[in-house]
């Protein structure tokens, strides 16, 4: 099995992250692209496999749309799909055809739109089959296992003919990025009200616009990490801005209490060491790709936390909680359930010399793992899974002046 091998080093001098942009406004902006007839000027876009693959979807138009491990490319492009008439088969690796889609394809049924399971009921492969006419404009949807259902339907939303009230019933996740998808169509020309648990788009058209990915902020967050579990250094990361769409921007707040201070500039953030405050609870419901950083952080650092907010864990590119578990725990740190809603964080009691890190086809639990270096050398197996949503992440490491050894 391929791997590569991190030396142990702490101590950083000034560091520049040219941190590549975010896939998940890469990917709304090419539906909405997709949308208006291609006659946006998008710039900044993703160099995350997740967005390359929705670009080639895109612009090749192929019979069969194979996703490979990509969540947004297809929820959104089963919606998009079903939603203006095109009669296509969507796939994915096989992990992707263990993650749920049966609620959104509830509801384009619902709306009008024909679709067949090729295998499991509920799971991809799909085929869309066609879309004669709205059925409805009222819609009620679980908001409590993917927002990336929801960000689907609304895309797509504007053009339907009576356009579409979404109700969101139950516990809504991720709720910050709905608020980016209805951001996005905003900055596109659509609008849309978002109140309390009540989405409402009327019918109108996405206007030509010029449009600047940003930086990525849950690629950001381990570098935040590093310096949180370093002795020493000073990093800037490029491509970020405060107010962002990315509700993952909250590892500035999260991280100001585990020892690092944030200040921004016109083009990016510097991050600067400061003493460890602590942090008795976070609430993960609205950023959940970060819980794997913070969790490596606060293990490495000694504080014991409560997490909340992980539900949707289990449904990602692995089990990231069974993930955490085992990982955490080759350094004698753990990830306890507390109870439904709650677990706790036991910091690692002491530390291996070296370690190996499986990553379970997961990005982040290569990406969020990395850290380890300030205390350990680290071997990381299957290192290219990073390519997911940030390929340059190993050549950014190597940024830090360490040798990075790869076995293949
Ligand atoms: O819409 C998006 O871009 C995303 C929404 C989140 O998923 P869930 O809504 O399934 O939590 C997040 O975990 C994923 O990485 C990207
Ligand atoms: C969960 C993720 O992505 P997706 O759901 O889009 O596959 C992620 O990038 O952490």
């Amino acid at each position: 099995m391929k791997t590569i091998t991190i030396p142990q080093k702490s101590r950083f001098g000034n560091v520049v992250i040219p941190l590549p942009s975010s896939k998940s406004e890469s990917n709304r902006a090419l539906i909405i692209d997709a949308l208006t007839e291609g006659k946006n000027q998008l710039s900044n876009l993703a160099e995350a496999r997740d967005t390359q693959t929705m670009i080639r979807l895109l612009r090749e138009d192929p019979e069969i749309l194979d996703v490979l491990d990509a969540g947004t490319t297809m929820r959104f492009l089963t919606a998009y799909a079903a939603l203006t008439n095109r009669k296509k088969t969507l796939t994915g690796t096989p992990r992707m055809c263990e993650r749920p889609i049966g609620i959104l394809v509830d509801a384009l049924r619902a709306l009008g739109a024909e679709i067949e399971y090729l295998g499991v009921e509920g799971y991809p492969p799909l085929r869309t089959k066609g879309f004669e006419a709205q059925q409805t404009e009222h819609l009620l949807i679980r908001g409590d296992v993917s927002s990336q259902y929801i960000s689907a339907l609304v895309m797509n939303a504007p053009l339907l003919p009576k356009g579409l009230t979404l109700e969101l019933t139950g516990k809504i996740g991720s709720r910050t990025y709905i608020e980016m998808t209805l951001e996005l169509m905003r900055a596109f020309g659509v609008r849309s009200t978002f109140e309390g648990n009540i989405i409402s788009i009327e019918p109108q058209r996405y206007q030509p616009t010029q449009f600047a990915v940003e930086g990525d902020w849950s690629g950001a967050s381990y570098w935040f990490s590093l310096l949180a579990c370093a002795e020493e250094g000073t990093f800037y990361i490029e491509g970020l801005k405060p107010n962002s769409l990315q509700g993952d921007s909250r590892i500035v707040a999260i991280m100001d209490k585990l020892g690092v201070h944030s200040e921004f500039d016109a083009k990016g953030v510097r991050l600067t060491k400061k003493p460890i405050e602590g942090i008795a609870h976070i609430d993960f419901a609205h950023c959940p790709d970060i819980a794997q950083t913070v969790a490596v952080t606060c293990a490495l650092l000694g504080c014991s936390c409560d997490f909340s907010g992980l539900e949707s864990l289990r449904i990602k590119e692995t089990d990231r909680i069974y993930a955490l578990q085992q990982e955490l725990a080759k350094f004698n740190a753990d990830l306890i359930e507390v109870d439904s809603e709650t677990f706790r964080l036991m910091p690692a009691s002491s530390l291996p010399k070296s370690i190996r890190i499986h990553t379970y086809d997961d990005h982040r639990m290569a990406m969020a793992f990395m850290p380890l270096m300030t205390k350990m050398e680290v071997e990381f197996e299957d290192p290219d899974v990073v390519n997911k949503s940030y390929p340059s992440f190993w050549k950014h490491v190597a940024l830090l002046d360490v040798q990075l050894v790869l076995h293949s």
